[in-house]
């Protein structure tokens, strides 16, 4: 979150004092008097950290019932007590009631700057650690080096600092979130929050609340909800799945888009915020749109630079690299030896069509690390693979599609196993004919003689020397 810092204390001295000191080490700061103007602060826009004096004099409450109030509808809010003469005792007080620390009059400039950044530091951390649990099968680093996984980075690189809104297409577990997690952090935006909401996984009438969060009045237990675009104030908000999305929903997104301010559910204020909008779908959106269910003008606005994630069939050649990205993971967090996997068994992985994309193969190399109870030394054999994979490989290839070959003459046959052989070789080494060739050890140009009379027609991604 921008760091932005409250200021309550009931003498404008301090209060300019507290905020000019915070105010020359970059901070942003707001003030207020009394308790009126301290939660229509806060109610405005929730700050990172409040910091409150004690005793405040023409106020209809003091800074411990202030104190309280904070905590109960915000727990995670960081409060730092400004304490007088002989309010030493309240203050300590005041920390078991939930306040971060408390700072005494007289103070230092550098105590409140040292508190202060230690205080939203903490904040942080807490948010960042639940976030981390919730996203424990998450990782951040976008791996694969196929020039469709390059020109991706190219444009996520270019995109990122413009600050613009991105919408990044493809299909399910092919890598948007991990996408999208790049672009915040190539963003001048690094340092702030990367909020998500997954409207595939979110019931329809909970959306708004999750979204625009909801006012103590109008919640069932009484407490304030914020909201992920407040949340995500100063940093991104991940809209995955975003054609799921109600109608009513769509409208709303598309008010804050254009006024950059919201109101909470039940809530009367608008609150102002300064978030950047990463959205996903793996759905054809202009297919969404003719058919009435996305709106239009909603997806201009999102959909200023768009970017497509491929499909893992179109990028085999990433195939190697994501399996030793992820078996180094997977063995590391669950403490078992790292496994290699054996040429044979990579080439059935890379023949592949992996519907399920990324997320699949993640989920299968984690099968086969800890279901393989065998010698750890034991490269990954390809009858160890599951069914899925192992099975569907081109059928003159596979023992069971033997039938199919035995009733041809030996022309065809050998023919028949030529184009499927050659297939998955040539789909494998991401059709580039070089490394094909060198591999199944032809001359290139043999090779594209070859697949010319077998009638297979391949856009060599070679011809470059790449
Ligand atoms: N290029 C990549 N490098 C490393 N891990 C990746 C890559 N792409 C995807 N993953 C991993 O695959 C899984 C699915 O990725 P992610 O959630 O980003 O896909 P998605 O396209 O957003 O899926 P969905 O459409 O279902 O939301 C995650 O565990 C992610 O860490």
């Amino acid at each position: 979150m921008a760091r932005e810092v409250l200021v309550i204390d009931d003498e404008a001295d301090i209060r300019d004092l507290v905020a000019g000191i915070l105010g020359d080490e970059g901070y942003a700061t707001r003030t207020a008097g009394n308790a009126d103007e301290a939660f229509a602060a806060i109610d405005a826009r929730l700050p990172s950290l409040v910091i409150l004096d004690i005793w405040l004099q023409g106020s209809r409450m003091d800074g411990l019932e202030i104190l309280d109030k904070i905590k109960r509808a915000h727990p995670d809010m960081p409060v730092v007590m400004i304490s007088g003469h002989g309010t030493i005792e309240t203050a300590v007080g005041a920390i078991k009631r939930g306040a971060y620390d408390f700072i005494e009059k007289p103070f230092k400039a550098d105590r409140l700057l040292l508190l202060v950044q230690r205080a939203i530091e903490a904040a942080q951390l807490k948010r960042e650690n639940r976030a981390l649990k919730a996203r424990s099968q998450l990782d951040d680093e976008m791996v694969g080096r196929s020039s469709a996984m390059n020109a991706v980075r190219a444009m996520l690189e270019k995109s990122a600092p413009m600050g613009s809104r991105v919408m990044i297409m493809g299909p399910p577990g092919a890598g948007k979130e991990v996408a999208a997690r790049l672009l915040h952090r190539m963003s001048r935006r690094a340092e702030g929050p990367f909020a998500v909401i997954n409207a595939a996984t979110m019931a329809p009438e909970r959306m708004e609340a999750e979204l625009f969060g909801v006012e103590a009045a109008a919640s069932a237990d009484g407490q304030a909800r914020v909201g992920l675009f407040e949340e995500a104030h100063g940093g991104t908000l991940f809209l995955d799945e975003v054609a799921e999305m109600p109608l009513e929903t769509q409208a709303k997104i598309l008010r804050v888009l254009v006024d950059q301010t919201f109101e909470r559910v039940g809530g009367r204020s608008r609150v102002q915020v300064d978030v950047r909008v990463v959205s996903a779908s793996s759905r054809d959106l202009l297919s969404e749109i003719a058919g009435g269910r996305f709106r239009e003008d909603l997806f201009h606005r999102l959909s200023v630079v768009p970017i497509r994630v491929p499909r893992l069939a179109d990028r085999r050649e990433d195939i190697p690299d994501l399996c030793a990205h992820f078996i180094a993971r997977i063995s590391q967090s669950n403490g078992i030896p790292p496994r290699a996997i054996s040429n044979e068994a990579m080439a059935v992985m890379q023949a592949y069509e992996w519907p399920g994309n990324v997320r699949q193969l993640r989920n299968v190399c984690e099968r086969l690390l800890i279901l393989a109870t065998d010698d750890a030394e034991e490269a990954i054999s390809a009858d160890m693979l599951p069914a899925e994979v192992g099975g569907s490989g081109p059928a003159t290839l596979r023992a069971d599609g033997g039938e199919v070959i035995m009733a041809l003459p030996l022309r065809e046959a050998r023919e028949a196993f030529e184009r499927d052989y050659l297939l998955a070789q040539v789909a494998r080494f991401g059709n580039n004919i070089s490394r094909t060739a060198a591999f199944i050890g032809m001359e290139r140009s043999a090779l594209h003689r070859k697949l010319k009379s077998l009638g297979i027609a391949v856009n060599d991604r070679g011809q470059n020397g790449i």
